[in-house]
């Protein structure tokens, strides 16, 4: 049973990274590298989380010009990555090349995936860099845009997967932003719980701290899996 949840290493080393992956279960979870992680630790910490047994989501969200993207994401796809990710507002040639790129690399290729607007962001956020109208009717706009340039799914917020499911029923909706009912907030601005964003339509659930700096990460995972499966881990249960 793989589970739909990923599991973000945002740790500042691969010793504390690879701690972490140790108490998860590769049947179970995947798992995410993303920017910090992969400059400190480099190519070699995919390689060490694919030995043990992890499909990973290398998260660089690139967002450069379509050359310079299409070369990047080759180079990922390479390192037989299960997913990799750029930013949908790096426009359509960009897109166009880096799923050109993907498409020709040589064995299975990696899901590509678009981010939309990120989780940090809100309306207010989005009008101060020139975005005007609602955050969800931008998240709209840029999955169109990777709908038509044949990517396979978008990064969005679990707020926007059920009209985006509707809209573009081929692209996988992978969510961050998700927090534990009454969990901080932390840098976050769209946020769901984990059962919630499932019955919103969120195909993939990116989870990072609340996992990570729970005093027990293993413990804190099977509650997230207990919630998904619609179940109490025995810490919950009445006595
Ligand atoms: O592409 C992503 O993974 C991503 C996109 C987005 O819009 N928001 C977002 O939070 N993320 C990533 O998802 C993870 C969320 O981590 P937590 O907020 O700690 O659960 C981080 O690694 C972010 O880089």
């Amino acid at each position: 049973m793989i589970s739909p949840l990923i599991v973000a290493l945002d740790y500042a080393n691969d010793r504390e990274a690879l701690a972490l992956a140790a108490q998860l279960d590769p049947a179970v979870c995947r798992v995410k590298v993303g920017k910090e992680l992969f400059t400190t630790a480099g190519p070699a910490i995919v390689v060490s989380l694919q030995r043990m047994g992890f499909e990973v989501f290398l998260d660089l969200k690139f967002h450069d010009i379509p050359q310079t993207v299409a070369k990047a994401c080759k180079a990922a796809a390479r390192l037989g990555v299960w997913m990799l990710n750029v930013h949908a507002s790096g426009g359509r040639a960009m897109l166009l090349a880096a799923r050109e790129a993907v498409a020709s690399t040589e064995g299975r290729p990696p899901l590509l995936i678009a981010v939309t607007v990120l989780t940090s962001l809100d309306d207010a956020a989005l009008h101060e860099i020139g975005v005007s109208g609602a955050a969800r009717d931008q998240v709209r706009r840029l999955a169109a845009l990777a709908a038509a340039c044949a990517l396979d799914g978008v990064v969005c917020a679990a707020q926007e997967a059920m009209e985006l499911r509707e809209a573009f029923p081929g692209l996988l909706r992978v969510t961050p932003g998700i927090r534990l009912a009454g969990g901080a907030q932390d840098d976050q601005r769209r946020t769901m719980t984990p059962a919630a964003a499932r019955a919103a339509g969120s195909d993939f659930l990116v989870v990072g701290r609340p996992v990570t700096a729970a005093a027990d990460p293993a413990l804190a995972l099977r509650q997230i899996l207990a919630e998904l499966a619609g179940r109490l881990v025995d810490s919950e249960k009445p006595d």
